[in-house]
């Protein structure tokens, strides 16, 4: 599916904070190999003509089995988080609406986590200053 594409250059990716009772939601990547086991928001590719929303509503319940509703986005200075020259990382703050999200195919694990240990995980680098952005609002009164 992804190989053919024909929408946003650098390609979009699209990642959910799903944040409940003050935790947030991690997951644990099982594939491809050299991305196993480092964390990241969960979420995927945008598909050509898709808005981003629609798109990490879309992954989110193929990967975890739940319904989210999309709330603010989390921007960086420069509007996104940069995984490479190829893609561009998005995220957003998300709430459940519907179901327990439990692993699929794409994680092996997922942990809630406080915002302040967020940093601590061992995430995939494009994640590493969307985790310390979102510690340093723990921060905050
Ligand atoms: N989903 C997600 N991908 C991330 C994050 N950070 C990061 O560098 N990536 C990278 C890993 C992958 O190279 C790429 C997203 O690929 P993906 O495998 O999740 O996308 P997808 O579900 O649409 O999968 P596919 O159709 O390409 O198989 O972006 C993140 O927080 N969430």
């Amino acid at each position: 599916m992804s190989e053919i594409h024909d929408g946003e250059h650098p390609r979009l990716v699209v990642g959910a904070i799903i944040v409940r009772d003050g935790l947030v939601l991690a997951a644990r990547r099982s594939r491809p190999a050299e991305l196993a086991g480092k964390y990241e928001f969960p979420g995927g590719k945008v598909e050509a003509g898709e808005q981003p929303e629609a798109a990490l509503v879309r992954e989110i319940r193929e990967e975890l089995g739940v319904e989210v509703g999309v709330d603010a986005e989390l921007e960086s200075l420069s509007g996104h988080w940069p995984i490479g020259p190829a893609m561009n990382l998005r995220v957003w703050f998300c709430e459940l609406v519907e179901g327990e999200p439990a692993p699929g195919e794409s994680h092996d694990q997922i942990v809630w986590c406080s915002l302040a240990a967020l940093p601590e995980l061992d995430w995939l680098p494009a994640d590493q200053p969307v985790a310390d952005a979102l510690a340093a609002l723990a921060d905050q009164p």
